[in-house]
């Protein structure tokens, strides 16, 4: 697969909470593999991808940035062509010194996703570096996005394809999740959403029945908390309650194919409830000045969201005292999501994106 057109790529990453640092950097360091292109991942600890991606990648070398060894290493080697620092992470100043080295190099930092606009304005800036290791070279900020003035969001150039071969009913039959043809299947990947026990309620009253799919970690702790204060919610009423292991990052995908709605969070989840197409609701990573509220109407109005599904995001998001509405599956909640995909598929991918940018740049 790798061509003597093929660069070679060092993606930093530090893993600040949660798994979306490495969620992103890593599905970036498979695809770019995916492509031909050498990729080295520094990551500081790679314990998530034990789950995410138990086989590794062919084309990924996964590096321990904190093992003094690996460093050694990695400074008696060749520079990279494209060193990428993904959102902000600062790198290790011995690796940095000795890339500086290699004449031409494409020091980029890939941004966290906004829909907000300052990120049309500051996507592709460079930023000179001055003094320290690295002086003299240029970083230049990278910035995922919505809208084609961006560098829009990580998609597989066969996604669609496998999208529309996937079969909903032998996936849950391989997980061993029951499912009845007339029940709703909803996926509940989130923190600890204030309106958590309202959406149960909500869902066990419904005329409809409902399976909630429940990934593991945070999501699942949430909702035993709750049942462990009202033990009766466990498939009360029309809901029942599924718990999921961890999935690999493409069975991820899987799930939020086969459900009718998606609760998603972060980040890349968010990006690929977008490419599913169901009607989807985001718990934005919250932030202590509130900046979160900001980015999040942001995005809504990217999104062309219907009052309903705004004021769905705001009671989940714990924004003022808003009370939940009833969750659509269909309709135009259904309609925004196919419409905001069509969108975003008329526009490049990513990695197209940064392919093209790198090769501009250096
Ligand atoms: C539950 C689950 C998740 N995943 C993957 C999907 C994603 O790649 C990843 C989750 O990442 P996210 O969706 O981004 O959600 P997140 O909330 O985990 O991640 C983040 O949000 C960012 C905004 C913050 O900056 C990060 O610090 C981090 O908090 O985990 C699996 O592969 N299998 C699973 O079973």
């Amino acid at each position: 697969m790798q061509s003597s057109q093929s660069k070679q790529w060092d993606i930093f990453c530090k893993v600040i909470d949660n798994h979306g640092d490495l969620g992103v950097c890593w599905r970036l360091a498979r695809q770019l593999a995916a492509l031909g292109e050498r990729v080295r991942l520094w990551i500081d600890d790679a314990t998530a991808l034990g789950w995410m991606a138990p086989s590794g990648h062919d084309g990924v070398q996964v590096i321990d940035w904190l093992a003094p060894s690996a460093l050694r290493a990695a400074v008696a080697q060749p520079a990279p062509d494209v060193l990428i620092e993904g959102f902000g992470c600062d790198p290790a100043p011995e690796l940095v010194a000795r890339f500086a080295e290699r004449p031409g190099i494409a020091w980029i930092n890939l941004e966290y996703l906004s829909a907000e606009p300052y990120v049309e304005r500051l996507h592709g800036l460079p930023s000179p570096v001055f003094k320290g290791p690295g002086a003299g070279l240029t970083k230049r900020f990278f910035y995922p996005g919505f809208t084609s003035a961006t560098g829009g969001l990580l998609r597989e150039p066969d996604l669609m394809e496998r999208r529309s071969r996937f079969d909903r009913a032998s996936w849950l039959s391989a997980r061993q999740i029951p499912w009845r043809q007339d029940e709703r299947l909803v996926s509940l990947f989130c923190y600890e959403p204030p309106a958590l026990a309202g959406l149960l309620a909500r869902l066990a009253e419904n005329r409809q029945p409902t399976r909630l799919l429940v990934t593991a970690g945070r999501a699942a702790q949430a909702v035993q908390a709750l049942q462990g204060s009202a033990p009766l919610l466990h498939g009360r009423g029309a809901l029942s309650i599924s718990y999921l292991p961890y999935l690999t990052q493409p069975d991820f995908d899987h799930l939020l194919w086969a459900c009718d709605l998606n609760f998603v969070r972060g980040e890349d989840s968010l990006v690929r409830a977008l490419w599913a197409g169901a009607p989807l609701i985001w718990q934005i990573y919250p932030q202590d000045d509130d900046a979160h509220h900001e980015k999040l109407n942001a995005w809504l109005d990217w999104l062309g969201a219907p009052p309903s599904l705004r004021l769905f995001h705001h009671a989940w998001n714990g924004f003022g005292d808003t009370a939940l509405p009833e969750p659509e599956m269909h309709g135009p909640w259904l309609e925004t999501a196919r419409d905001a995909r069509a969108r975003l598929l008329a526009q490049d991918d990513l990695i197209t994106q940064l392919r093209k940018f790198v090769t501009q740049k250096s």
